[in-house]
């Protein structure tokens, strides 16, 4: 059940659901209607989910290590992590895979918090290359490895179901820290794991 006073950034419930009328009636319908009259809710509460990812503090979950691993210092890859977003511009969706990849340095995390991490960034409204850059660069910074490398796979629905109406295509970033930027066996490792023919 909606909580009515709900905020969130200053927002009230209500304000919000009214923006959705707003733009139902921009569309060409009306939100009076009875197939509608709940619509505004739920798209609220959907919002709720898809951008939840601003109540998330990304580092959070990369302060919880573990250093009982036997020396264990070789890569550690986490591919086909599937995640959706919303582009900054459109507001549509992006729906794709992310492969993130790092080199302990002594100390190594829970691997579902690197699902998390993307999670967190994912729940924003994004554009690729930030999103890629800001992964790597929180894991580089909290669990202070010898490297990370990110690739993201993803295709955006502002370009198939709208504009230019390609389908099919998928854009590929990707963000190499220290050895998986400077050591091209490092970083054709990473590719070779992750499926990537540049590998
Ligand atoms: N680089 C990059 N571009 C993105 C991303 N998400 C959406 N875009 C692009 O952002 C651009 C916005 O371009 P604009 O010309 O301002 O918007 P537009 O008139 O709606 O553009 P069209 O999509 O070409 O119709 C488009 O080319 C989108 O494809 C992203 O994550 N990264
Ligand atoms: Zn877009």
């Amino acid at each position: 059940m909606a909580n009515p006073d709900e905020q969130r950034n200053g927002v009230g419930r209500d304000e919000a659901e009214q923006a959705v009328r707003t733009l139902l009636r921009w569309a060409g319908d009306n939100p009076e209607r009875e197939g509608l009259l709940d619509t505004p809710k739920r798209v609220v509460d959907a919002y709720g989910d898809w951008f939840s990812g601003y109540a998330e503090e990304p580092h959070e979950y990369l302060e919880r290590t573990f250093e009982e691993v036997c020396g264990y210092d070789e890569m550690i890859v986490l591919r086909d992590i599937q995640f959706e977003s919303h582009c900054e511009h459109h507001m549509a969706p992006i729906i794709g895979r992310a492969h993130v990849g790092y080199l302990p340095d002594g100390k190594v995390v829970g691997i579902s918090k690197l699902a998390r991490v993307v999670e967190a960034y994912a729940r924003r409204f994004q554009v690729q290359e930030k999103m890629t850059a800001q992964i790597a660069h929180v894991i580089q910074d909290v669990l202070k490895p010898r490297g990370v490398g990110v690739v993201v796979e993803a295709s955006h629905e502002c370009m198939t179901t709208r504009g230019v109406h390609k389908r099919g295509v998928s854009m590929v970033t990707s963000k190499m820290v220290g050895g998986f930027r400077d050591d091209a066996r490092t970083r054709q490792e990473f590719l070779r794991f992750i499926g990537d023919p540049r590998g």
